[in-house]
């Protein structure tokens, strides 16, 4: 492996750094080149560049806000043997502490990003005649992520509540059909599906870029300011975001009360919270199994009896 990534790195040094940072997915370490240090990622499963390709794809689209601080993505080598490896640039990162608010603002910054994109185009539109379209009008992304190593679908489409039924909740209960057969899962969706609309009632929901895995283990700080690593992006719904965030923890009340006071919580949160983490709770069934079944099923339950008929 070493030799291939001389090889593709036109390196003639690559030397460890003796810093590793294994996460539940994939195995990391750091090496010093003749360009400096770079964090090498690397998975086995055949699905393990597309995963990485989508992680590439999403730090670049972040990095080009310039809003919240992400490694710089290199390259994504295939295996011999199958799976691939990711290099970025290393970051010496610590646990996030003090730039805690930081993150928060940052992070609603990376959210408003795409909509005052647009609001500047429209201006421009209204003075000079026309403007150069960069800001998304759809929800989606134009390369397949992968939050842990399931790929998500992110075809582009205009309705956000299609958007996330469809490609988001109903891809993760088609999964959990297909592995284990639960009835109960099937049952409720049928239920919970019809009565998605009504907790977006009078709600306008603009594409945001998201981080889309934002969650404890995702973020950290180096010694200038905040960073996030191993995005799963797309345009969506920026409330999606704090999703994760709250189911394991890690986040300060510092970086809440930073974020919310730039994009405060709008009219009927708390239901919409539920409906953004069940994706987590799907998705980790479809990952680590069966302990995350009941977390799941109780939230459908929840969910379909706080709703009218
Ligand atoms: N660019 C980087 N520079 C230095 N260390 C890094 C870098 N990116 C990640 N790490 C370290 O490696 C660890 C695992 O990284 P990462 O979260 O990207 O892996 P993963 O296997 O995709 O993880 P998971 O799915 O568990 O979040 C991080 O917690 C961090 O300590």
């Amino acid at each position: 492996m070493e030799a291939l990534l001389k090889k593709e790195l036109g390196t003639s040094r690559l030397k460890p750094s003796g810093h590793a940072g294994g996460g539940c997915i994939s195995e990391g370490k750091s090496y010093e080149t003749d360009d400096g240090m770079v964090f090498v990622k690397m998975n086995h499963k055949n699905q393990a560049r597309q995963m990485f390709e989508g992680e590439e794809a999403s730090l670049k689209a972040i990095l080009e806000t310039g809003t919240v601080k992400v490694p710089k993505p290199m390259k994504v080598i295939s295996l011999q043997n199958g799976g691939a490896v990711f290099v970025m640039e290393h970051l010496d990162m610590r646990s996030l502490h003090r730039y805690s608010g930081q993150l928060g603002e940052q992070l609603a910054e990376l959210h408003l990003h795409n909509q005052r994109q647009r609001e500047r185009e429209k201006e421009e539109e209204q003075t000079i005649g026309k403007a150069a379209r960069q800001s998304v009008d759809k929800f989606g992304f134009h390369t397949t992520t992968c939050c842990g190593y399931l790929p998500q679908m992110n075809d582009w489409q205009s309705d956000w509540v299609a958007f996330y039924s469809q490609q988001r909740l109903q891809y993760q209960i088609s999964m959990v059909m297909k592995t284990y057969g639960d009835r109960e899962v099937h049952e409720l969706w049928s239920r919970l599906q019809l009565k998605i609309p009504q907790l977006f009632t009078g709600i306008k929901v603009f594409p945001a870029l998201l981080h889309g895995d934002l969650w404890g283990g995702n973020v950290a700080e180096c010694a200038e300011g905040p960073v996030t690593f191993d995005p799963s992006s797309f345009y969506g719904h920026s409330e999606f975001e704090m999703s994760i965030a709250g189911m394991f923890g890690g986040f300060r009340s510092s970086f809440y009360t930073a974020y919310y006071g730039k994009i405060p919580k709008a009219p009927g949160f708390e239901e919409r919270h539920q409906l953004y983490q069940l994706f987590h709770y799907l998705n980790h069934w479809n990952h680590f199994g069966g302990e995350y079944k009941g977390s799941s099923l109780r939230l459908m339950r929840n969910l379909v009896e706080h709703l009218s008929a």
